[in-house]
């Protein structure tokens, strides 16, 4: 039987044939080859019919608690006393409660000592327990088959104590098919064989005699993970694209924020909730930053005129870190020159804002939004709703809706909400066109229409996530598979 051997075949099947076995496990196999290599070796052998693989699974026993048991607590407690006795109601001085119970009850269940009249009264404060040597037993064979049917029992106790669990452990046997067994019987010669060729066996001509083993792109490899781009970045990044694409161009603002900007520019009034210290992170120090003299007073004017309050420049000047990034929309638009003010405008910003907001699945206290705006004469709420259509659309999601909302600097307001399978309607963004006492402070006449877009919440939905914690947590198997 002549058969085309790789040289990593023959050296597995010459193992075989060394020591005289048919089969081996994949373990014992590893001192004379690497893993990945016998795998990938007897694969090969596989589609030749000279070998065969068997996988096994196999139930181990894995230690979980390696603290004494409550009932051994107590028995070295009492022999450090030099007593042999204890009330029951005293068993809280010296065990945690939950486990009160469980050490009368491995008592009596045990023999170990008598209860009597609310004591407990050891005999043998040495006493032996096979559960503590079943116990012991397993730290040194891992195999659940490797224990008496007596021991099987006591092992699941331990379980039912918390002391042990079961896990699973795959074991890989490989075994000579009858056509294996005949090929080892001829002795097995392992010559030269090229896998690579070098300038020198061209140039000598060596190769002409040589072997040269065909590649076979179809053998299975280990997966390779390139380097990326984490999956926020990313959608990120195609975000900026889309907007980009549609005519916006980017602005940024300060992540540290006077309450000011954030919030009074805003036309929301400072006796706000969204103002207080639940809502909002405020700086410790510096505790306050400049605002223009000017400005404000435009401001302070609209606020008492339209809220009917007090206007408190003090709070107008805390430092805060900035709950949305609509504070980036008005600076810009404060920004503008009154050549400026004619033109029409189109900008967006991405970036983290911040709420003192408890951690769980949907909310973390830093998180991006997207913001946008369009200033321009004659723009409408049907253009907005035409904007966020095709925005939304673009961004993958193909049914959208929307309905009436409330924002303290828009009006009319409204909330997007996007279709998603086996989901439901799930909201994801605010929008309106800004109020009159928002941009007459800054002299705009020209309509603005904004929106602001959960942005995290996008990248959980694009994502597949269910947690928003999940996004931050760097679980490098999801990083390579998303
Ligand atoms: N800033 C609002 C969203 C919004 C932006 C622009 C206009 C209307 C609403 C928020 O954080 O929820």
């Amino acid at each position: 039987m002549i058969m085309e051997l790789h040289i990593d075949e023959k050296r597995l099947l010459k193992i075989f044939q060394d020591n005289n076995r048919e089969e081996f496990d994949l373990n014992e196999l590893e001192r004379f080859m690497p893993k990945e290599k016998i795998l990938r070796v007897s694969l090969w052998l596989k589609g030749k019919g000279l070998a065969e693989t068997e996988e096994k699974v196999k139930k181990i026993v894995k230690v979980i608690n390696e603290e004494d048991f409550p009932e051994r607590k107590i028995a070295k407690y009492l022999k450090q006393q030099n007593k042999n006795e204890i009330e029951i109601k005293n068993l809280k001085d010296i065990l945690p409660k939950e486990e009160i119970n469980a050490a009368l009850g491995a008592i009596k269940r045990k023999g170990i000592a008598k209860i009597e009249k609310g004591k407990i009264i050891f005999d043998n404060l040495d006493y032996e327990d096979v559960e503590e040597e079943v116990l012991k037993k397993i730290k040194e064979y891992k195999y659940f088959d490797n224990f008496s049917e007596e021991e099987k029992k006591i092992i699941e106790i331990l379980k039912k104590r918390g002391y042990v669990d079961f896990d699973e452990e795959k074991e890989i046997k490989i075994k000579l098919t009858e056509k294996g067994k005949e090929f080892i019987k001829e002795p097995i010669e392992i010559e030269g064989e090229i896998t690579q060729l070098t300038r020198d066996i061209i140039i000598s001509g060596k190769w002409k005699k040589a072997y040269i083993r065909p590649y076979d792109v179809k053998v299975p490899t280990k997966p390779v993970y390139p380097a990326k781009i984490h999956p926020l970045t990313r959608i990120i990044r195609e975000v900026k694209e889309i907007l980009l694409a549609m005519g916006f161009k980017e602005v940024k603002s300060p992540i540290v924020e006077t309450e000011f900007w954030n919030f009074d520019m805003l036309f929301e009034p400072q006796d706000h909730p969204a103002r207080e210290m639940q809502d909002t992170f405020f700086l410790k120090y510096p505790k306050v930053g400049d605002i223009s003299e000017d400005l404000l007073d435009k401001v302070r004017e609209v606020h008492e005129r339209c809220w009917k309050y007090k206007f408190d420049e003090n709070v107008s000047k805390r430092l805060i870190l900035r709950t949305h990034t609509t504070a980036s929309s008005i600076r810009y638009l404060a920004s503008l020159s009154d050549d400026e003010k004619n033109k029409p405008h189109k900008v967006f910003c991405i970036d983290r804002v911040f709420r003192n907001e408890a951690i769980d699945y949907k909310h973390l206290p830093e998180f991006y939004q997207c913001e946008g705006i369009i200033m321009d004469d004659n723009v409408n709420f049907n253009n907005l709703i035409g904007v966020l259509k095709e925005f939304l659309n673009r961004l993958g999601f193909e049914k959208v809706r929307f309905r009436p909302a409330y924002f303290p600097f828009t009006e009319p307001s409204l909330e997007a909400e996007v279709y998603l399978e086996g989901k439901g309607w799930l909201e994801i963004l605010g929008a309106g066109i800004f109020r009159p006492e928002v941009l007459d402070p800054i002299g705009i006449k020209k309509p603005v229409l904004a929106w602001g877009i959960g942005f995290s919440r996008l990248a959980m939905l694009r994502c597949g996530l269910t947690d928003i914690r999940d996004l931050h947590k760097n679980d490098l198997d999801w990083l390579k598979r998303v």
